[in-house]
């Protein structure tokens, strides 16, 4: 059983999977082809991938692959807590610029959407944070491009700043949202 929450742009979408609950903890599904097909999500994911995260305050993003190695991206915490970000890349979209930030832990269980076309990017809210996510294509460093998490058009309210946030060194040097191609009509 699912639930799926709109957000303010219509693709990206808060997925809660139920959870059964007994004295010895729970059990759900996180993934399950045919049920979110049946909800509207259609996706054919290739690769899992899971990052670990010790500082608190780490940022990983804002990342996306280009066509055609463009992926949709299913995230989930399996242990702390961040804020997930998904910013709208689509240059003919009403929303293009825009983002959702969310909130995921262990705890809430939600999963957030990330379709093709968007940039993806998290900050950690607690140390040793686990984050596990679903893509829809394979890896392909020729085409991992970058935007810089704190460009200021984009406006998402992070909890550190480039000063504070732990960041690797290619996540220092991403362009702002207007210098970018058009990578996603
Ligand atoms: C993303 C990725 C990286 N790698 C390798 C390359 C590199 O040596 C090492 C670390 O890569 P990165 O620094 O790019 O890892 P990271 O900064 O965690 O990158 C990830 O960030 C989040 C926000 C996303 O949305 C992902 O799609 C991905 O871009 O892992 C793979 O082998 N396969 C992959 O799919």
């Amino acid at each position: 059983m699912l639930t799926i929450e709109e957000t303010a742009i219509p693709a990206v979408k808060i997925i809660t999977s139920r959870r059964f609950g007994d004295e010895r903890g729970f059990f759900t599904e996180t993934w399950n082809r045919r049920r979110f097909a049946d909800a509207g999500i259609d996706l054919d994911f290739v690769q899992d991938n899971h990052s670990l995260s010790r500082p608190a305050g780490t940022v990983r993003g804002l990342h996306f692959q280009s066509p055609p190695h463009a992926q949709d991206k299913l995230v989930r915490v399996v242990r702390g807590r961040i804020l997930d970000v998904a910013v709208d890349l689509r240059r003919s979209s009403p929303t293009y610029g825009r983002h959702v930030a969310v909130e995921l832990s262990a705890e809430n269980g939600r999963q957030l959407l990330v379709p093709v076309g968007f940039a993806h990017g998290f900050c950690t809210l607690e140390p040793d944070t686990e984050v596990v996510y679903k893509v829809s294509a394979y890896y392909s460093p020729e085409h991992d491009h970058g935007v810089a998490f704190d460009d200021p058009d984009l406006g998402i309210d992070w909890p550190v700043s480039r000063a504070t946030a732990v960041l690797s060194d290619k996540d220092r040097m991403h362009p702002r949202l207007c210098e970018l191609p058009e990578y996603f009509a």
